[in-house]
């Protein structure tokens, strides 16, 4: 070692760093770490360079640990690293890449004297901890000092199986990360939401979900349910995909720009990430109901064939990510029109919807008394009757919940629901539909890139319709080409985008399906405004 003096616990040693060490296959290597790359030099006799060099990117880098020597003879101390770094595999036609555990052990023995060679491993730990945190700019991340985890477990999600796929894959990572954790396995719908209602929140640096999307969409409601809502929806919400649907964690992974993956690839990936600790802003959307609720939503509003295939497809749940595909086929088989009316505020004021259908798109001339300035605008502070009667075939998960949240921030582009949309919003002048959804992340599935412009506060939904008339062949094309995100350049003449910041949905039937991220929702008249970061979340 080049220096054997011990640092004060909080110093951090100057880099570049140079020291010997042996590793746990008794080679004898150099390490040099830098801001951005531990270098390994294996030595070979008489401390010669034998040429193997193995250059680690410290953003790789989740963790270090130093330890003392088990054995009560031996006076070394011992140096964990942990990386994930993202590694090729090609398997019979097709190459990917993911993220793959690596361990590097190596044994300090620079003094006969165990304190000394602990104290020199701690020095090494605390140097390599510090530059991984600087190597991923983190400006919220910390990973110098131990951060505290709330983890909500859905032990219902996707296959069951969210507790064990916790426990194998994600466990490990927080501990070599130095995350501790409070661990709650939910034990009914609705236990999460009232659980973040209440809590102490101040324990914990953030709450992590291992489930579905809907476990999230409850703690998203739980805390804007809050008194203190402002302060409670800016705790960092971690996501760990451990439901079927998986489509925050699909977006945060494809986001973070790495190839795609799926199962238990992607939740390597979203472990990573969580544990590497950088913070971003999240964009909600306030979704207002007929019956005066109001629910804040982080995914997507689904009408039509999209929301029917989500729920239809309840039955398959044993099939996990598979149960989309099954749902698909057979509605499709009986493809239905879904009729209504639909109107946007664009996102600007210029444009005009991709695709054919800018030719029919009209402006209303509602009433004067449709725009709304107030600062206490929201859907809830105006009495409204749902002309749709909602009657559902389906029970919603949310209705007989409390009351509609009156916390949250005014929905200042929104008038009443029994009022005419304002004047300068557009409505499309079909009235028959296939489908309707309007989403503000890029997957509406871990295989689904419904929305490939979108990113995480772009303060912009992403509303497309398919307009009846498409036929099956269409349509299923359509949601093969959204496998790649290629469908919005097919030029389907029935396929509308458009990007836009409030929008309202008005069904003419009176039952149906409506999702709010996947839950269902009363049916009936429903309008949603967009506001840009207005949560924050862990991403990589
Ligand atoms: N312990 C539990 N028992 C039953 N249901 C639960 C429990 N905990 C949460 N839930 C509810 O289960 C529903 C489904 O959960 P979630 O969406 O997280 O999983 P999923 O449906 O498998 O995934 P995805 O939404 O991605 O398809 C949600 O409505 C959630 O509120």
């Amino acid at each position: 070692m080049d220096s054997v003096t011990p640092q004060p616990d909080h110093a951090v040693a100057a880099l570049p760093m140079r020291g010997e060490f042996t590793g746990f296959s008794r080679f004898r290597c150099t390490l040099v770490l830098t801001e951005c790359e531990l270098t390994v030099q294996k030595l070979g006799t008489w401390g010669r360079k034998s040429g193997t060099v193995t250059v680690l990117d410290l953003q790789d880098c989740i963790g270090c640990r130093a330890y003392g020597a088990e054995d009560g003879q031996d006076t070394s101390a011992g140096l964990a690293v942990y990386f994930y770094p993202e590694r090729r595999h090609c398997a019979r036609l097709s190459c990917s890449a993911a993220r793959r555990r690596e361990e590097l052990r190596f044994r300090v023995a620079v003094s006969p004297e165990p304190r000394v060679n602990l104290e020199e491993a701690q020095r090494w730990s605390r140097a390599i901890r510090h530059s991984s945190y600087l190597r991923t700019g983190g400006v919220c991340a910390d990973m110098t000092s131990p951060r505290r985890f709330l983890v909500l477990i859905n032990p219902q999600s996707g296959k069951g199986q969210a507790l064990d796929l916790f426990n194998n894959h994600v466990k490990h990572m927080l501990q070599e990360a130095n995350i501790t954790y409070t661990l709650q396995v939910t034990e009914r719908q609705n236990h999460a939401r009232e659980l973040v209602r209440e809590a102490d929140l101040s324990q914990w640096d953030s709450v992590v979900i291992m489930s579905g999307d809907g476990l999230l969409f409850e703690v998203v409601n739980g805390l804007m349910e809050r008194e203190d809502w402002e302060k409670a929806i800016q705790t960092p919400l971690g996501v760990l995909p451990g439901g079927s649907g998986n489509a925050l964690a699909a977006s945060i992974h494809y986001y973070s720009g790495s190839k795609p993956v799926s199962g238990k690839e992607l939740l390597v990936s979203c472990g990573f990430m969580l544990c590497k600790g950088l913070v971003s802003h999240l964009d909600l959307t306030s979704v207002c109901l007929a019956s005066n609720q109001r629910l804040f939503s982080f995914l997507s509003l689904a009408w039509g064939f999209v929301a029917d295939v989500d729920i239809e497809s309840e039955k398959y749940r044993h099939m996990g990510a598979a149960r989309f595909t099954m749902g698909t086929l057979v509605r499709l088989a009986s493809l239905r029109v879904y009729k209504g009316k639909l109107a946007y505020l664009p996102a600007e004021e210029s444009q005009a919807p991709s695709s054919s259908a800018s030719s029919e798109v009209s402006f209303t001339d509602g009433s004067k008394s449709c725009l709304v300035h107030s600062s206490n605008s929201n859907c809830q502070d105006h009495c409204l009757h749902n002309s749709c009667n909602s009657n559902n075939a389906h029970n919603p998960n949310w209705a007989d919940e409390s009351p509609a949240t009156s916390k949250g921030p005014a929905d200042t582009l929104l008038v009443p629901l029994d009022q005419p949309v304002p004047t300068h919003w557009s409505v499309v002048k079909e009235e028959d539909f296939v489908l309707v959804m309007a989403v503000y992340q890029s997957h509406l599935a871990e295989d689904l890139i419904a929305a490939p412009a979108s990113r995480l506060e772009d303060g912009t939904i992403h509303l497309m319709y398919v307009k009846a008339g498409i036929s099956r062949q269409a349509l299923l094309r359509l949601f093969l080409a959204m496998e790649k995100g290629t469908h919005l350049s097919k030029n389907c003449p029935f396929v509308v985008y458009v990007k836009v910041r409030a929008l309202r949905l008005e069904p003419y039937a009176p039952k149906g399906i409506i999702t709010v991220d996947g839950e269902v929702v009363e049916y009936g008249p429903v309008q949603a405004q967009v506001h840009g970061r207005l949560a924050r979340i862990i991403t990589g």
